[in-house]
């Protein structure tokens, strides 16, 4: 494993978390998931995670629908956080010490996000699971990973999704698409490479911080990104 990263943030998207389905939670994949991050964590790596929602719900569909955008949205960072108490819970039963964090005041629910507390938890050996996004309407988790990530002092951004790195194009739509090994900031957001929203590339451009993109549903998961097993795509500097 690499020895370079000590602290890691893992960005699990919403959508991904459904597996074959369309909406809702894939146990089977929810626990593959929580098994790799419980692996590192007993391996003494600490891991912070962000959870997407687009499985749920998502803010610009509600708002296509006719309810105004920041009600939705508020509705779609309701759907990271039950995915955030999931992914938690699951990673528990495997064994590791996890707590949830949310960017929305909820005292019932989890811990108020302060980076302060998280990166004690983290210290501590708690996989620190953030949902919520940033708590801010017209932003996305992938924006919330990047900063969550500067926030904590991460070595590393891992970002899991549906397909295993970044492309000249979109994948799904364009099968002449292809991958690059390495691609750096500046060509992701000038060529508009839309595997996340260019607010996340930017903040990562901006204070130094590696994007590894990789598939989700790789059987290596993430400790095959970390041992340089499964395919992915890095994106930094030149
Ligand atoms: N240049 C690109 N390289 C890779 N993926 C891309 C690119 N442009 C668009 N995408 C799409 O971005 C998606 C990943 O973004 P993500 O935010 O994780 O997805 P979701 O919409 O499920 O939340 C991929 O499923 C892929 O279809
Ligand atoms: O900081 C944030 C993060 C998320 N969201 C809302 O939560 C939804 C789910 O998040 P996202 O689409 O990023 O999830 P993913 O694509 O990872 O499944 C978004 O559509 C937004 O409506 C938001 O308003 N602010």
């Amino acid at each position: 494993m690499s020895p370079a990263y000590k602290r890691i943030l893992l960005k699990v998207s919403g959508e991904a978390l459904a597996g074959d389905k369309s909406f809702g939670i894939e146990t089977d994949f929810l626990q593959a998931i929580a098994k790799q991050v419980a692996q590192l964590a007993q391996q003494g790596m600490q891991v912070a995670i962000v959870v997407g929602g687009g499985n749920i719900f998502r803010g610009m569909a509600g708002a296509a629908d006719g309810t105004d955008r920041v009600t939705a949205d508020l509705m779609g960072m309701l759907g990271t956080i039950i995915n955030a108490l999931a992914l938690s819970n699951a990673i528990s039963r495997q064994g590791a010490k996890s707590k949830v964090y949310s960017a929305v005041t909820m005292p019932a629910v989890a811990e108020n996000f302060t980076a302060r507390e998280a990166k004690q938890a983290l210290d501590d050996g708690y996989v620190v699971v953030c949902g919520g996004g940033t708590g801010n309407p017209f932003f996305t988790t992938d924006t919330a990973a990047a900063l969550k990530a500067i926030e904590l002092e991460c070595d590393v951004m891992l970002k899991g999704t549906k397909v295993d790195g970044v492309y000249t194009a979109d994948p799904m739509t364009d099968p002449s698409a292809e991958r690059y090994d390495t691609v750096s900031y500046e060509e992701v957001i000038s060529r508009d490479l839309r595997v996340m929203d260019t607010a996340a590339f930017a903040l990562a451009r901006d204070n130094g911080l590696p994007i590894i993109v990789y598939a989700l549903d790789d059987k290596a998961g993430v400790v095959g990104v970390l041992n340089g097993d499964t395919r992915s795509t890095r994106v930094g500097p030149v």
